[in-house]
């Protein structure tokens, strides 16, 4: 983590809280403090700490409700001021108590200062590029508002409060144990990740648990998801996320990526991932966090292609649907580059077979886990020892880094809280479209009876729209450009008569003579 000023003074904890955008009972919490220590009567308080002291000294040790309640009695005009900063105190301490289960109000403060002196959580990315001179006022999220603890359900509130305050140390942080022993993993050094388990082991709902800490921790501009399903039912409630954090290909209907996508879209995050390393390069960094860290310090020439880069997370559900030839050449390639790139993997399956998961693919997962597994040959198949078999389903889960072996249980988040949160984000103002994943540029033929002049205004996204899916159909070009069938018809002429696809064959698609392998 880089090195933050000290958050001391009680003018920084003010200003502070004037940037911050957001409403949520931190920073209620925060406002009461600082009007507490504004009436408190001693003389030029301006130290976060010394005012602490001050309390202990008057109130005793811990400084909770009850202590404050019996202290507040006399009536000198001291006390007035006194009793006016109790009453601040008494109404931060009850908000805290119901949203947080904290009674302490020392431990309350040192949260305070911890959220509000690590800037991460509460500056927004895009309000920055303002200063770069890059401002685009489509761009704009700076009002978005994260979602309040409150969208959850009580009982679950403490371990995700916890987790902010100790996610804010982590880059991109994975929830390997929900119990009382609040277990993270750091995935910057360990990209790709491996989850198997049996059918109905809970790796849906571990693939949730994770969607939502980070939907709590990052703002749109930070994160951006890519989901690929095996089935039509899996990851509804993700989709209306698509103008906040979904990634998705140019041109697609529905930003969760189903059948013969998925391969394209692995290829696009490959060309994402070769770019931010040229970018890299150009920019003398070894990876994203420091070169993001110099486009916010405006080292970075955004004329020179220069980009705030958001972590991008591919899952894949059920990998082993999608494992054809190619898919596992794609994946390969991806977990052999991806390291410090910002783009990670969760990879889940409940297929363990050597064909589905390959020696190769296996190597490239650093950080592989089991839910409960048939048998101890499964186990060791994914975490090289014995003991996922005889793990309780759903929840519990062994993981396994490098030499190390832990346990963990998920906690159960419902399906119904996932989507009011979903909701909650999606109801506020978005991006105009989902994060455009980069395609190849199709070096168009020159050959062709027609005038370029004369060419369609869309022919090149129709083209590419072919080649990616590899099918001459007419009614993709009118279902995904949004055309009329006549316009449609005339693009498919002129893509015939550049030879990207074959002659017109009646009910059947037409030929696509253009391999997608050049996508
Ligand atoms: N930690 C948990 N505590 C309690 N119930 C859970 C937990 N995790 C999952 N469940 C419940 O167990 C069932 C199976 O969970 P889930 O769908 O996540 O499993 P899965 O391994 O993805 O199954 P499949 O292989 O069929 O997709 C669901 O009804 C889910 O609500």
């Amino acid at each position: 983590m880089k090195d933050e000023a000290r958050l001391e003074n009680i003018d920084q904890l003010t200003n502070l809280i004037e940037a911050d955008s957001n409403e949520h009972a931190l920073k209620e919490i925060a406002t009461l403090f600082v009007s507490a220590i504004n009436d408190w009567p001693s003389q030029n308080q301006t130290n976060i700490n010394e005012y602490i002291e001050e309390l202990h000294n008057y109130f005793g040790t811990p400084i909770t409700k009850d202590a404050i309640l019996s202290k507040t009695t006399s009536d000198s005009s001291e006390d007035l001021w006194r009793k006016e900063s109790a009453a601040s105190l008494l109404e931060l301490l009850d908000i805290a108590e119901k949203q947080y289960q904290e009674e302490d109000l020392k431990q309350l403060i040192q949260t305070i200062v911890k959220y509000y002196q690590n800037p991460s959580v509460i500056t927004d990315p895009v309000a920055l590029l303002e200063q770069f001179g890059v401002y685009d006022e489509k761009m704009d999220l700076s009002s978005y508002q994260y979602p309040t603890l409150e969208l959850l359900p009580s009982l679950l509130q403490p371990l995700f409060s916890k987790m902010g305050q100790e996610a804010s140390q982590y880059k991109l942080p994975l929830l390997l144990d929900g119990s009382e022993d609040l277990k993270l993993r750091e995935l910057y050094h360990h990209p790709n990740i491996l989850l198997a388990g049996t059918i109905a082991s809970g790796k849906t709902q571990f693939v949730y648990n994770q969607l939502v800490m980070w939907l709590y921790l990052y703002h749109p501009a930070q994160l951006k998801l890519v989901i690929c399903r095996s089935k039509p039912v899996d990851y509804n409630t993700l989709a209306i996320l698509e103008r906040h954090f979904l990634a998705a290909l140019p041109g697609v209907e529905t930003p969760l990526v189903e059948g013969k996508q998925v391969c394209s879209t692995i290829d696009a995050i490959i060309l994402e991932c070769e770019q931010r390393l040229n970018l890299f390069q150009k920019a003398g960094v070894k990876g994203v966090e420091d070169y993001n860290n110099k486009f916010i310090n405006r080292t970075l020439d955004p004329n020179l292609g220069h980009r705030y880069l958001p972590n991008i997370v591919l899952v894949m559900d059920d990998i082993q649907t999608f494992l054809d030839e190619n898919t596992i050449k794609s994946l390969i390639a991806l977990t052999r580059m991806n390291l410090y790139t910002g783009i990670y993997l969760l990879a889940v399956t409940s297929q363990i077979m050597s064909r589905i998961i390959t020696p190769q693919l296996r190597a490239n997962f650093s950080v592989r886990i089991g839910m409960k597994l048939m048998s101890q040959n499964e186990s060791k198949k994914i975490l090289d020892c014995v003991g996922a078999e005889k793990l309780a389903s759903p929840g519990e889960l062994i993981y396994e880094q490098g030499e190390r072996l832990g346990k963990g249980t998920q906690p159960y988040v419902e399906y119904n809280f996932i989507a009011a949160i979903c909701k909650f984000i999606s109801e506020q103002r978005g991006y105009p479209s989902a994060y455009l994943l980069p395609i190849y540029e199709i070096e168009l033929p020159s050959i062709g009876d027609f005038d370029i002049e004369t060419r369609d205004q869309l022919f090149r996204e129709a083209a590419q729209l072919i080649v990616m899916h590899q099918q001459g159909s007419t009614a993709l070009i009118q279902r995904k450009l949004k055309l009329g069938y006549n316009r449609a018809v005339r693009i498919m002429d002129q893509l015939e008569a550049v030879g990207i696809v074959g002659p017109f064959e009646g009910s059947k698609a037409r030929e696509v003579l253009y391999p997608d392998d050049t996508l």
